[in-house]
């Protein structure tokens, strides 16, 4: 859940999954100012050559890095293809390679996300699969929260017989500062409908890791 920011008016919604709260975006001017302010909090002059034309690169990745905020994944998830032949076994894409920021250091966590489903009225095109992963990776968040957003939206767009998310990812907040444990990964699931079997599960995992082409 987005905490709201009291600090600033009411006037623009943040995000389409944050509807009820409420902030006024920034100016580039402001974005810049706090990229300088951060600069100095670094120990560095944000008036030295090299540093001048920073703010503004970093306010330019910002809308890159975070530019899940104005995206929609129901839209994305719009388009169902009905005509499958009857094709009902699971789809599976897997290796979906993401770059996002946890919510608690705003520092990148890095890595890949699995999704199946069994399909029941029709499946959605394999690219959209990959667009949503990208829709919650660039937004700040959890990783948990990111693999429950995921398998929500299929499950709300699709209904599926049964959607499997599988996330694992490194953490910079933990291998770049506090405990600095390089290489630990963070594996998540999250399972639905005919994934909620064990043995469901154990076939997921296998396709999962099963070599490559
Ligand atoms: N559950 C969860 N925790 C996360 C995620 N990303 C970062 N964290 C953790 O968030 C926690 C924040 O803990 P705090 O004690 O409030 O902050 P901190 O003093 O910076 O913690 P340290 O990282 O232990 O130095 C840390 O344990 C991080 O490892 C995530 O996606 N999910
Ligand atoms: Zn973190």
């Amino acid at each position: 859940m987005i905490p709201v920011v009291k600090s600033l008016s009411v006037e623009r919604a943040l995000s389409p999954s944050a509807d009820k709260f409420l902030v006024k975006k920034p100016t580039q001017e402001q974005a810049e100012e706090a990229v300088r302010t951060l600069i100095l909090w670094a120990g560095d002059d944000p008036s030295r050559e090299g540093l001048t034309e920073t703010p503004q690169r970093v306010a330019k990745a910002y809308k890159e890095f975070y530019k899940g905020y104005d995206e929609d994944p129901e839209v994305i998830l719009d388009r169902v293809f009905e005509e499958v032949d009857g094709y009902r076994d699971m789809v599976l894409v897997r290796d979906i390679p993401f770059y996002s920021h946890c919510e608690h250091h705003m520092v990148p966590f890095v890595g890949k996300a699995h999704i199946g489903y069994y399909p029941s009225e029709g499946v959605v095109g394999l690219s959209k699969l990959a667009r949503i992963v990208d829709v919650y990776a660039r937004r700040l968040q959890t990783q948990e929260s990111m693999t429950a957003q995921i398998a929500q939206v299929i499950e709300a767009a699709l209904k599926p017989r049964g959607v499997a998310v599988l996330i694992e990812a490194e953490h910079m907040c933990m291998s770049m500062r506090g405990v600095q444990k390089q290489g630990s990964s963070t594996m998540t699931t999250q399972y639905t409908g005919l994934f909620k079997d064990p043995a469901e599960q154990v076939r997921f995992f296998t396709m999962v890791k099963s070599p490559g082409l």
